[in-house]
Formats: structure tokens, sequence, C-alpha cells
């Protein structure tokens, strides 16, 4: 098991104002800057939607705060009206994407071969794409887990992919937003699998990072972030307040 710096990532989703961003990215800088963070040695990245990208880019300067968008279109340019291409997303400051959000998957019906056109043009723009996958409840009670993230694995991740262009999201969809985790055995499982089969199919797959996510908190972060094969962390609603954002960064250890 290769040893990882861990990734903290926060995605933002639906929520915030310009004026939001300002002040929380404000936060984050000072408190990283002045130690307040309690240490933090984890990579941070934070997941603004999109109308907000270019000011955080702005307001992020300075700091090594890294920037994300929260999806991205498969294609390079073109008649595509609604849609932001990966070269924009990069011209904005971003050097990653979240992709194949389960909240994309269920909203906006993606497959998982969609994602992973998106995830080659990201790619192909230079960014690293965050690639999400995970079970639902039901999916979970009929003992299909495993069986459900090997297909979105294998089918959501673009030929092309290494170490150093990919990341990949463990966010069991029932966690997502509920207060509820599955149990640090059951993380293990299933980053585990994912370990495997980035092993077997991708180029320096040892050292892609897996991040969990769902319902992360400072609480519970310490814990989560231990599990073997566990690099990080995708978080959304805790994102959205600098102290808890930090707190969890801080439980990196
Ligand atoms: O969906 C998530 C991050 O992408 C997780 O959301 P919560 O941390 O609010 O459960």
């Amino acid at each position: 098991m290769v040893k990882l710096r861990h990734l903290v990532a926060g995605n933002w989703k639906m929520n915030g104002s310009r004026s939001m961003a300002a002040a929380l990215i404000a936060e984050l800088k000072t408190q990283c800057l002045s130690g307040g963070g309690g240490g933090v040695s984890a990579d941070l990245l934070v997941c603004p939607p999109f109308p907000y990208l270019i000011h955080a880019s702005e307001f992020l300067m300075g700091s090594n705060i890294a920037l994300g968008a929260q999806d991205c279109a498969p294609q390079e340019s073109g008649a595509h009206t609604g849609d932001v291409s990966a070269a924009m997303l990069k011209d904005c400051g971003c050097s990653h994407v979240i992709l194949g959000h389960s909240e994309r998957r269920t909203d906006h019906g993606e497959s998982s071969a969609q994602v992973a056109a998106k995830a080659k043009a990201a790619q192909g723009a230079g960014l690293i794409a965050i690639v999400c996958v995970g079970e639902t409840d039901s999916q979970r009670d009929a003992g299909e887990t495993l069986k459900v993230v090997e297909s979105q694995i294998v089918n959501s991740i673009p030929a092309g992919s290494t170490t150093a262009n990919l990341v990949v999201a463990y966010e069991p969809v029932w966690a997502i937003g509920t207060g509820k985790t599955p149990t640090a055995g059951d993380v293990a499982a299933v980053h585990a699998q994912i370990r495997k089969l980035l092993v077997a199919g991708v180029k320096g797959g040892e050292a892609v990072r897996i991040l969990y996510g769902g319902s992360v908190k400072p609480s519970n972060a310490a814990e989560l972030m231990a599990v073997p094969e566990v690099n990080g962390a995708l978080v959304g609603g805790a994102s959205l307040k600098a102290a808890d954002f930090l707190g969890i960064a801080a439980a990196c250890g």
C-alpha cells in the first residue's frame, strides 16, 4: 500500500453566493496561514458552482488551496447551449473537476459512459478528473455494493487515466447528506476493491487517490481518514463552514 498525502475536497453543490465565497475562502486562507487549521497537512480543494469559479480563483490567490468545478461537457466546444467545456474551467483557474457525482447521475441521468467521456475531455484539457462512484440504499441492501462499484469504475474511468489526472471518490448514495456513514470495515472493503481495479487498469493505479465521501464531519473524520486506502475526503455540507472543513483536514493527521 502506497502512503499518499490526503486530499480534502469541498463540493459546495448548488450553494453559496459571491459574498459567501469571498468570506469562506478568506477564512480558509487566514486559518491555513496562521496555522489555526490545526496544522493541516492535507491538500485542500474547493469546488464552488460555475458562476463563482472566476471570483474564487481570485480569492484563492496567494494560497495553495486548489480550485475545482462540479461538472464539464464531454465536447471541446461548439453548439451546446448551457454547457461548459473543460478548457473553460482550466481558463478560470481550475485544476480539478468532479464528474459523475450521484446527484448528476440521478438528476441528469448521466451514465458511466457519459462520465467517462467527460473525464476524457477533462484530462485532455489538463484537468484532474474526480470520478465519483457509489451504491444506492437498495443496491446495498441487496448485497450488490462491490458489483455496482466495480461496474461504475470500469465504465466511468477513461483509457489514458494515470496517477496525474485521476482521483476516485467513493460516495455511498445513502450516506450523502443523511448523517449516516458506513462502518470503517465497509469503507475498507470497498476502497480495497477500488484499489485492486485501479492497479489492474490504470497506469500508476497504486498511487491514484481514493477519497471517501458521504456525511464526513470533524467528529467522524479521524476514524474514516485512518481507514486503509482512504486518501482523503469529498465533503458536501461540512465544506460550507471553514471551521468544519479545516477540522476534517486536520483530522487527516
Ligand atoms: O455528496 C457529497 C460530496 O460530494 C457528500 O455530501 P455530504 O458531505 O453533505 O454528505
